[in-house]
């Protein structure tokens, strides 16, 4: 797809409207890294698309990548049949945001309010390195209302870009800033809290935690440290895993598809599946898709991440979903890991 370098964003479209009318001869239309169509109940989400047919979409509503598609329109990422598209609830699947605040760890409603908030196109982020060959990318960004300000009382700019590398990688970075005025530091905790789409979660087995401490959600927050072999499931998880390694694989037997997740500036990881009982007690989760989905989320949960006036943090998810041939002990784990 012929796109204009990253360093010059395309222009809203309002701007490239008034250019057309009037300038002479008239320039030819930008194509934009991005476009913004109407999704599910109304709310706006951006498509990228790369080379070869990956695509990815992202909706405004909790800066929430919904759909990232592989060259053979594969959906990789899982969101529930009975996902609802409507403020206030989050959108169940995904790449749903977890800020300010990670699950209960404080006052805050469970994961924070940046799930659930409209965010806005950012045309002029500050700069970000970015490697030349993305063509197709966008930048968000959420600023805290006043009704935010009465609940979380701290000024901020939380700006997301999210990309489409040339090999249908997607890649999320975020930057926080601390906007106060008033002299004071914040902290939080945060999460990419990620649903990969799998064949069946039998066939499913995690590599890169093992041997790691982790806190049980299922067991008031306890810690424990992880025994044995790669991670299989067998009953619903909730742990949180305390900095973990950079890089972890989800090696899915059955669809001979590996997915290795790469993180930078989140120290834990969290790995979810509700199971069959939790499955039907959630209204926005069918019944049996707990068989098909796992979430493995970098996170920064156990030690919150402090920002003074003016100081920016940086946290990056990447994500590649590339064959396997795993079938009964073929691939070794630490050549995808290191590899
Ligand atoms: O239902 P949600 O608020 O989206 O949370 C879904 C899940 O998210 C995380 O993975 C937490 O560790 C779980 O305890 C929680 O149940």
């Amino acid at each position: 797809m012929a796109a204009p370098p990253p360093s010059s964003p395309s222009p809203p479209p309002a701007a490239a409207a008034a250019a057309t009318q009037q300038t002479q001869p008239q320039p030819q239309p930008q194509t934009p890294f991005y476009e913004l169509v109407k999704g599910n109940s109304g709310l706006e989400k951006v498509l990228l698309r790369g080379t070869r047919g990956f695509s990815a979409e992202v909706y405004l509503y909790g800066a929430q990548v919904t759909s990232w598609k592989n060259d053979h329109a594969e959906e990789l990422l899982f969101v529930s049949s009975k996902a609802i598209f409507k403020p206030p609830k989050a959108i169940r699947g995904g790449i749903p945001i977890c800020f300010p605040q990670f699950g209960t760890h404080g006052n805050l409603e469970q994961h924070g309010f940046a799930r659930n908030r409209l965010w806005t196109i950012d045309d002029n982020p500050p700069p970000l390195p970015v490697n030349p060959a993305i063509k197709s990318f966008v930048d968000l960004i959420l600023r805290p209302s006043d009704e935010d300000l009465k609940i979380w009382p701290h000024s901020f700019e939380f700006r997301l870009r999210v990309a489409l590398g040339p090999n249908g990688d997607l890649s999320l970075t975020s930057r926080i800033r601390n906007t106060n005025t008033d002299g004071r530091s914040f902290s939080y905790t945060f999460a990419y809290h990620t649903y990969f789409s799998v064949s069946d979660i039998s066939e499913v087995r995690v590599e890169g935690l093992e041997t790691m401490d982790y806190l049980d959600n299922l067991k008031g927050k306890e810690r424990f440290t992880e025994q044995g072999d790669a991670i299989v499931f067998e009953s619903e998880i909730d742990k949180v895993y305390l900095a973990a390694p950079s890089k972890i694989a989800i090696i899915d037997h059955e669809k001979k598809r590996t997915f290795v997740l790469t993180k930078e500036g989140l120290p834990d990881a969290v790995v979810w599946n509700p199971w069959d009982k939790k499955a039907k007690a959630m209204q926005d989760f069918g019944d049996g898709e707990y068989k098909h989905m796992l979430c493995v989320e970098p996170a920064a949960v156990e030690k919150p991440i402090t920002l003074k006036p003016g100081e920016e943090w940086k946290g990056r998810l990447a994500l590649s979903a590339v064959p396997s041939s795993y079938c009964s002990g073929q691939l070794d784990p630490l050549k995808v890991l290191q590899g």
